[in-house]
């Protein structure tokens, strides 16, 4: 597979903190990877970086072979790479399918006037297609504010594609969701995603989630990435279980397994 991003020794301080330091990482088209890290490990600042929301204070960012170092956000979603926050950016008063026309209208560059609506029935097609593809159109009319926190981050994420990107950075996509919630919500994501041959990036923090969702993960630890490779491999690393995981999930596994054997 081809890579499609690639940062080389990227750095970004604040003030005496390193926040990311030496971050070389490599993203290949379509490709599913995972990041972990504990909190202020540095995977914020990364994607932050990457999608043109900080500016590095060193290093490269290639997309495609193209340096986007320090390019402003709306550049970088033009090329192809989008996101999502942790905390799901709706209008909450307004119905879904508003929201993703005005996120089509944005990522369009439509200019409404009162001969040129900005609500044509193709944009209302393409918009109810997103939400089918992320299985939310029988919310179209719902306002977002109503809808389970669940439902809400199927629909931000959606809206983070409104730009059909080829790289999309998730950050804790199941983060605020009920444990059941999870695997529906991440099932559904993948599936959707997997349809658009899109390059997904997520950072999670259950590494139950991890282990079924990403064949590949980056273990961050004080802003420099500690392992990255085959997820199993990752998880097994003693220096990540150390200072990335705890002992806590591999306990649980075991615990899982001699259960399951019994
Ligand atoms: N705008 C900022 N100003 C000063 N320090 C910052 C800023 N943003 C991040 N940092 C610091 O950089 C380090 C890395 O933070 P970052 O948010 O990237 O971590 P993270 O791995 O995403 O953590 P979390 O899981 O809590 O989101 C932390 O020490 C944090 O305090």
């Amino acid at each position: 597979m081809s890579t499609i991003l690639e940062t080389v020794n990227l750095e970004r301080t604040f003030g005496a903190v390193v926040a990311a330091s030496n971050i070389n990482i490599k993203i290949s088209a379509g490709e599913i990877l995972g990041v972990i890290g504990s909190n202020g490990a540095g995977k914020t600042t990364f994607v932050n970086m990457v999608t043109g929301y900080l500016k590095p204070s060193s290093g490269k960012i290639l997309y495609r072979g193209e340096d986007i170092t320090g390019k402003p956000t709306r550049d970088i979603t033009r090329l192809g790479i989008c996101r999502s926050f942790q905390i799901p950016q709706l209008f909450l008063e307004l119905p879904v399918i508003d929201n993703i026309i005005i996120a089509l209208t944005i990522a369009k560059e439509v200019k409404p006037s009162l001969l040129k609506p900005a609500i044509t029935p193709e944009i209302v097609d393409e918009a109810m297609e997103i939400l089918k593809r992320f299985e939310v159109a029988q919310y179209a009319e719902s306002e977002v504010g109503v809808l389970a926190q669940g439902i809400r981050k199927l629909v931000d994420i959606a809206m983070a594609t409104v730009n059909n990107p080829d790289l999309l950075f998730l950050d804790e996509p199941t983060s605020g969701v009920s444990a059941e919630e999870k695997i529906q919500i991440m099932d559904v994501l993948m599936a959707a995603l997997k349809t658009t041959k899109t390059a997904v990036l997520f950072i999670e923090h259950d590494m139950e989630i991890v282990e079924k969702y990403a064949p590949r993960v980056a273990a961050f630890y004080e802003g420099t990435i500690l392992a990255d490779g085959p997820t199993g491999e990752v998880l097994d690393d003693p220096k990540v279980r150390e200072f990335v995981i705890g002992t806590e999930f591999h306990r649980k596994v075991e615990e899982n397994q001699v259960g399951g054997s019994v």
